[in-house]
């Protein structure tokens, strides 16, 4: 008598972009699918799997979710030797679209998922940025999906950047020439944007933004050409100008993904620091509601000696308690002894990294002062938090011109004469003015709801995202 097999569960391959502001969200929306009953393989560098695995207390196989789904985490080379600078973007982004392909071709053909019991690799999300790796599953005839987890703003620029160079807006290189007021136009019916839409013009030196116009338009535009869907950790209703026009983009809005409240705490999985959770939940219980200054400025930023210090007077002058994330490879540029001695009087706590969603989330948490990467930007709307806004590169430009300019929820750190080198005294100046500020409050809680709603039952995001996973199996 026959007897019929139980239908395979759908595996995913999960391949993020190398940065910390990738794969936190990747990470994310591979927990959507394992709460679906997905089996997920998440594909990091050796580099970066090695972080991963350590702060993931040493497991590479993990997760209990209701759905039953199970997680193996992987590591493929870059192409980068062991000794080499691994965070030399430029230098990695040609390394790695020679080097990872057939690493991928070898695990979605390979028995080693098989042999734990995932079963064959039956569909893909790669990052956009990545976008060379759809060769490999087309090839295979898979279902696969893009996420660019930016803005659906930058995206839309990227993908039509070739419009901007025939219409003259940009030169072929990227270098702005034709700007209107300091703006520009997608095409004839879409509201104008900011200058700061054109986000690979944040680099502080041309050759490294014409390098990187190249590589993030040429894979956009490939994302947006071979894959399935091209995903966005945004929701549309702040991003009007790209959802609501005439012709709204193709892009699926699917966010905002959390990037840390789950239902049961474990040790979190991808991330490259180990957040002092103690440090900081202790210091934040002990506080009043609504008075915390955070400040975080993400994975990548890197601030002088010279701003740190006037940062740390000026918190301190500010009489405010304040957490501030300070990563390990940035701290000796502190004032000498600052973080004991403000420990010491119990006013501030600096760590080297922090359960950055669940200290937004804290009550006593009062304002965000961030970098405006997207997922910080995301995370401080979600949390209703009014930001004051100190960006160091590309797209963090482009989210301080939301925050401050379209949503109106925040206030810039830097003035706009220009100048790094901000002074005690204004951080103490616009730390009352955001305090003080009602109304940014209300925009953003109304933000809040918004970002709720759309992962809510009946919301746009959560709808995409449980079609994009009925389309991928399941
Ligand atoms: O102490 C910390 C500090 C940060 N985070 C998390 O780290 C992520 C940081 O992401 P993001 O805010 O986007 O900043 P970057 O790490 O700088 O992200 C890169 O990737 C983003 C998404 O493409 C871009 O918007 C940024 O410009 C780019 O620098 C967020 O989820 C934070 O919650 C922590 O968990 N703990």
């Amino acid at each position: 008598m026959a007897t019929s097999a139980a239908p395979a569960s759908p595996h995913a391959l999960f391949l993020p972009y190398p940065a910390q502001g990738h794969v936190i969200p990747f990470m994310e929306l591979a927990h959507r699918f394992l709460d679906r009953g997905f089996a997920v393989t998440f594909v990091n560098t050796k580099f970066n799997h090695r972080r991963v695995v350590a702060v993931a207390g040493g497991a590479t196989t993990a997760y209990s979710s209701a759905g039953g789904g199970r997680l193996r985490l992987v590591a493929v080379d870059d192409g980068i030797d062991d000794a080499g600078d691994h965070e030399n973007l430029i230098l990695l982004n040609a390394a790695m679209q020679e080097a990872i392909p057939p690493q991928l071709e070898a695990l979605i053909d390979g028995e080693d998922a098989a042999g734990q019991g995932l079963g064959k690799v039956t569909c893909m999300v790669v990052d956009s940025g990545m976008s060379w790796a759809l060769d490999v599953v087309k090839r295979r005839g898979l279902p696969s999906a893009a996420l660019w987890p930016a803005s659906a703003a930058v995206l839309s620029v990227l993908v039509n950047a070739k419009r901007l160079i025939r219409d003259g807006v940009i030169d072929d290189d990227g270098a702005p020439v034709n700007l209107k007021n300091n703006s520009f136009n997608l095409n004839e019916s879409t509201t104008s944007m900011d200058a700061t839409f054109l986000a690979w013009n944040y680099m502080g030196n041309r050759d490294a933004e014409r390098l990187v116009f190249h590589y993030l338009t040429s894979t956009a535009q490939a994302a947006a050409a071979k894959a399935d869907f091209l995903l966005c950790n945004t929701f549309s209703d702040i991003e009007p100008a790209v959802f609501a026009g005439p012709t709204p983009a193709t892009i699926l809005p699917i966010g905002p993904l959390r990037t840390w409240q789950r239902p049961t705490r474990h040790a979190p999985v991808g991330h490259f620091w180990h957040p002092d959770d103690d440090a900081c939940m202790s210091f934040l219980d002990a506080q009043p509601r609504g008075s915390v200054v955070y400040v975080a400025f993400g994975s990548i930023s890197i601030m002088t000696a010279a701003q740190l210090e006037e940062l740390a007077l000026g918190l301190e002058a500010s009489g405010r308690p304040f957490l501030w994330v300070v990563r390990p490879e940035q701290a000796g540029k502190l004032p000498a002894g600052f973080a004991d001695a403000i420990d010491g009087l119990g006013k501030g706590k600096v760590v080297g990294w922090a359960p950055q969603e669940q200290v937004l989330g804290h009550p006593a948490v009062g304002c965000f002062v961030t970098h405006c990467g997207w997922n910080s930007t995301l995370e401080g709307i979600r949390n209703g938090l009014p930001m004051l806004c100190w960006p160091y590169f590309t797209d963090q430009f482009t989210n301080q011109t939301y925050i401050c300019d379209i949503w109106r929820v925040g206030l810039r750190v830097a003035s706009a004469e220009g100048g790094r080198l901000v002074m005690k005294e204004r951080v103490v100046e616009l730390l009352d003015r955001i305090f003080e500020d009602e109304s940014a409050k209300e925009r953003v809680l109304r933000l809040k709801e918004m970002a709720e709603k759309n992962m809510s039952e009946e919301g746009q995001s959560l709808n995409n995202l449980n079609v994009l996973m009925e389309s991928m199996g399941r």
